[in-house]
């Protein structure tokens, strides 16, 4: 029995999106669900009550992190990442593959692995498809992701070609090397850059070894949205419709609702925390900068139309007074709220499949989110 198993409720009979549920021994994942980021075992200035009480159901954390800092050695003596970070829910860990590549220094890409410094102290190490799935195997996430490269954008044709046949051969790799299969599911990673023809292969490749998930990689990496699009609509249909599919380090609200038409169920993104700690909020109205004097003594809400705990009991003078005075609690706000703000877009595109009418929804969420674009 697979530790993963994805179970499709329903398809939108407006769109290509799909209702479904994911399977864990760490409880179920309604989707299409964003999954809030916790690189180095914590999503930044969170507790687990405070996820929990805004419905996250899955969070994520980092291989390459985690492997520089603390060590997954610690870890598995903790007792597994579950226990270290007091998450009894669904962990997806990244394999590393993305920070290798924009993190480390001084690396060196081979067939074997990846030979590079660490960007903390210098210290030489080395990544492969094995110790990648080794650290995960000692993290004991419920989600794995295989070791992938995530080639730069743009890049010549015959770069990312070469590189995305190596993808392919490091995740069968990685499937040889998972210590743990039936305690933890194995997502391979569609690679192919902007090439229609190289995405194609590179599914039809992972797709051939049958991994319990597949995750769309080589996206978001400052491409123009409309060719992650075009190569969603060129990829996913190629993916088992029984399968969980994942759109990697996405997104804005409005790409989260273009990647659920387009058929993908899972989401991730470091933008909801990251934007909160210049002041930023995600409303229902667009994005508001509550640091602007003009904000100064403005004593309602951030959202008029969010339930989250910061909209309930705070204003926006105090949290623009907080940001400016640099005090933590500013940014928890706001970080509680934009989270609150992702995953509740994600229970209104649920309902919009289930209605069969998420079409209808995108149209009026851009028309009121004034498509301020992020
Ligand atoms: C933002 N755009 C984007 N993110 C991406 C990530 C996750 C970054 C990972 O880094 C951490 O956030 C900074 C997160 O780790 C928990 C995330 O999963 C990717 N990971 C892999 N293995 N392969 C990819 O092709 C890839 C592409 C991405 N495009
Ligand atoms: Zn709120």
């Amino acid at each position: 029995m697979s530790a993963i198993r994805y179970e499709l409720i329903k398809t939108c009979a407006q769109t290509g999106a799909r209702l479904g549920r994911v399977h864990t021994p760490h409880g179920t994942i309604d989707t299409p669900t964003f999954m809030p980021v916790g690189t180095q075992a914590s999503v930044k200035g969170m507790s687990p009550e405070e996820l929990k009480s805004l419905n996250a159901q899955i969070i994520l954390s980092n291989t390459y992190h985690l492997f520089l800092r603390p060590g997954h050695e610690l870890v598995r003596e903790a007792g597994g990442l579950h226990k270290f970070m007091n998450w009894d829910r669904a962990i997806l860990t990244d394999s590393g593959g993305f920070q290798v590549f924009s993190l480390a220094e001084m690396r060196k890409i081979r067939e074997e692995g990846v030979e590079f410094r660490s960007h903390l102290n210098g210290d030489k190490l080395f990544l492969s498809p094995e110790v990648a799935t080794e650290v995960q195997n000692a993290l004991g996430s419920d989600i794995m992701m295989a070791f992938d490269e995530c080639p730069p954008y743009p890049a010549e044709y015959e770069y990312v070609k070469q590189s995305t046949e190596r993808t392919t051969r490091w995740a069968e790799r990685c499937l040889k090397a998972h210590a743990r299969p039936h305690d933890q599911g194995l997502f391979a990673i569609v690679q192919g850059g902007m090439h229609k023809d190289l995405r194609r292969q590179s599914a039809l490749d992972l797709t051939s070894l049958d991994f319990p998930g597949y995750a769309m990689g080589g996206l978001s990496v400052g491409e123009p949205k409309h060719l992650m699009y075009e190569m969603l609509e060129e990829t996913v249909p190629l993916l088992p419709s029984g399968k969980p599919r994942y759109l990697m380090g996405v997104g804005s609200p409005d790409a989260l609702i273009e990647g659920s038409i387009r058929g993908i169920d899972m989401f991730d993104c470091v933008l909801p925390t990251r934007i909160a700690r210049n002041g930023t909020a995600m409303t229902s109205q667009g994005r508001l900068v509550v640091k602007n004097a003009k904000y100064t003594s403005d004593f309602g809400p951030l959202d008029p139309e969010c339930s989250c705990y910061a909209c309930r009991n705070y204003s926006r003078a105090y949290i623009r007074h907080l940001i400016r005075a640099d005090e933590m609690f500013g940014l928890r706000l706001t970080s509680i709220h934009n989270l609150h703000f992702l995953v509740h877009l994600m229970e209104q595109v649920r309902e919009a499949i289930r209605e069969d009418r998420l079409r209808d929804f995108r149209d009026e969420f851009f028309e009121k989110y004034g498509m301020a674009h992020n």
